[in-house]
């Protein structure tokens, strides 16, 4: 059973795929105290939030079974990234579930903020017929400057090019042909600072866009400006738009996210000329389902199949990608697990060849199986595929990976290869479609094995004899050959052979076989094969 908990509010519709599923438990427990919480999260696998709760590294450092933290929504700057991938946690958003919902929350904010609607409704609530104060102005014809072209950033301009704006992009991967298509202008900021009489920010919140609509970009904007934030708090320096504000630089302000979140700052929440929403963006009924509904099904596939799509801490893999790679998931890590225990030694070099149709791919996930596996058999059993690269970098290791479309007499081939000083040791894989996945080489011996449990692998002179000298040790020692496999260089030469045990074969009875007559090694492996490669 793994348990989830839940520690914002959050759509009960949209999370029917986990509180539905026989293997999760789900826990709702919002607005906890940070202790509180840091004390119940020891017994969760996974833990959703919005934006409320702060997973801190603290928060993240006690909780040992943690192993998926779900954002549902976009920005992720409520959680420390880097404290969970020091973990092993993977991070998940739902990045597109309300982009819709937050284009549409600028656009009203827009609209609000040109015809001061919030002011007049509460004039005109508190008694008041006052028709002069509040003569707003048309989007039409004015141009909007747009500053982050992702997802909401697009769909705004999009939506303004219906009121007719004249739209500036800036955005450091907005092409020249992407902006043509959209049939918009793209900018520099400075551009948007010296023409735009709107202004609209939809970036994330990183160092680099801390502070983005500073003192100084104010000062460069047109009189009368009117600015939008509906992205985060913080991309926008709340004492120097206010300031702009209050000398008329700026006409106008609508702001849904802050920096402080309740805002401590009132000559920004209760300035006549800024109106604010209590970070409303993502807040309709639409979009909480769909984000609700993308980070549980997220989370049922991560545990049940180990499959990942939108992970923050490691490389993205689209469905397309996911589908081809996924029977080598599970064989490259068995594959890699083999070869460590028949090297024994750490590996000092970590080659990693890609051949035939996976060339094409994307194969970042099943490098991280295999360097997760290597480095497994020393270190400590918490490295996962999150952190395998942190912990590789941490030991002063490095890898290389070569992709070649040759196919190798295979549709897809991969061979892994590990040294340590002047030895050195390969393996490689692939997967035969209605055969599932085979070892088809050992240290350059070709041969056709299918990954087991328990294995035996034995290096040794290729005499008559030996496969009967081998069997009759285990023989005595009532332990069954399921399988054998064999693999030779040349008639007489060296040659190996892996056979396939029911049971463990314990180091005495492993010096036993060493004792054969023309035989170089022996090595007993274990491999998990719990997980199907299909
Ligand atoms: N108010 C809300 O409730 C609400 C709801 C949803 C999203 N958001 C926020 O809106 C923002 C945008 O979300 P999105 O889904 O469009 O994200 P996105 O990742 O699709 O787009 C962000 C864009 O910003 C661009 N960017 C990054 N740094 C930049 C810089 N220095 N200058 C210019 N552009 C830069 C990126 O290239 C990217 O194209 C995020 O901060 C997200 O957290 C807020
Ligand atoms: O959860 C929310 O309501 C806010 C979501 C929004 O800020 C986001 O970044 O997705």
């Amino acid at each position: 059973m793994f348990k989830v908990i839940v520690t914002d509010p959050i759509s009960e519709t949209g999370i029917r795929s986990l509180t539905n599923h026989q293997e999760f438990e789900v826990s709702q427990k919002t607005g906890l105290d940070p202790d509180v919480l840091a004390e119940q999260l020891k017994d969760y696998d996974a833990l959703i939030v919005r934006s409320q709760t702060q997973v801190t590294r603290d928060l993240i450092q006690s909780a040992d079974r943690l192993k998926v933290i779900a954002r549902a929504g976009v920005g992720i700057d409520n959680i420390d990234i880097d404290a969970a991938t020091e973990k092993g946690i993977i991070v998940i958003n739902a990045p597109a579930g309300n982009t819709i919902a937050a284009t549409e929350h600028t656009m009203a904010m827009m609209l609000a903020l040109a015809r001061n609607i919030p002011q007049a409704y509460g004039s005109l609530t508190s008694g008041k017929w006052d028709r002069k104060r509040f003569k707003g102005v048309e989007l039409y014809q004015k141009t909007l400057g747009v500053v982050g072209m992702g997802r909401i950033g697009t769909e705004v301009a999009r939506r303004a090019k219906g009121f007719q704006m004249n739209i500036l992009g800036y955005d450091p991967f907005l092409t020249e042909d992407r902006a043509k298509k959209l049939g918009i202008i793209k900018a520099s900021l400075g551009e948007i600072a010296a023409q735009a009489d709107f202004i609209t920010v939809h970036t994330p919140l990183t160092p680099e866009t801390k502070g983005l609509i500073n003192a100084d970009f104010l000062a460069r904007t047109k009189e009368g400006v009117r600015i939008i934030n509906c992205a985060r708090g913080g991309i926008i320096d709340e004492q120097a738009l206010v300031r702009a504000v209050n000398d008329g630089q700026v006409a106008g302000a609508a702001i849904d996210v802050f920096e402080h979140e309740p805002p401590e700052n009132t000559g920004l929440t209760q300035n006549p000329r800024i109106i604010v929403t209590p970070h409303l963006g993502a807040s309709t009924a639409e979009a909480q389902e769909k984000v609700a509904e993308s980070v549980s099904e997220e989370i049922v596939a991560i545990f049940t199949s180990g499959s990942v799509q939108h992970a923050i801490n490691l490389p993205h893999v689209s469905a397309s990608v996911e589908r081809k790679i996924r029977p080598y998931l599970t064989l490259s890590e068995q594959m890699a697990e083999f070869l460590m225990q028949i090297f024994k030694k750490a590996p000092e070099k970590i080659n990693i060849n890609y051949y035939g149709e996976l060339f094409l791919e994307d194969t970042g996930m099943l490098t991280r199986q295999m360097i997760k596996a290597l480095l497994s058999y020393y270190l400590d059993s918490s490295i996962n595929i999150v952190n395998v690269m942190q912990v590789l970098k941490a030991h002063g290791l490095s890898y290389s990976v070569q992709k070649n479309a040759a196919h190798k007499g295979f549709t897809n081939f991969i061979e892994l290869e590990i040294a340590n000083g002047d030895d050195h040791a390969t393996i490689a894989c692939t997967y035969l479609p209605g055969f599932g996945g085979r070892i088809v080489s050992i240290n350059g011996y070709r041969l056709d094995m299918e990954p087991e449990k328990y294995l035996l692998y034995i290096d040794h002179q290729d005499v008559p004899g030996m496969i009967g000298s081998v069997g009759s040790i285990l023989g005595e020692n009532h332990i069954n050959i399921g399988s054998m496999y064999v693999g030779r260089q040349a008639v007489g030469g060296n040659a190996i052979m892996v056979l396939t045990v029911d049971r463990p074969v314990s180091d005495a009875l492993r010096d036993q076989i060493l004792g054969i007559r023309a035989l170089n090694d022996a090595q007993f492996a274990k491999i998990d094969i719990e997980q199907s490669a299909d």
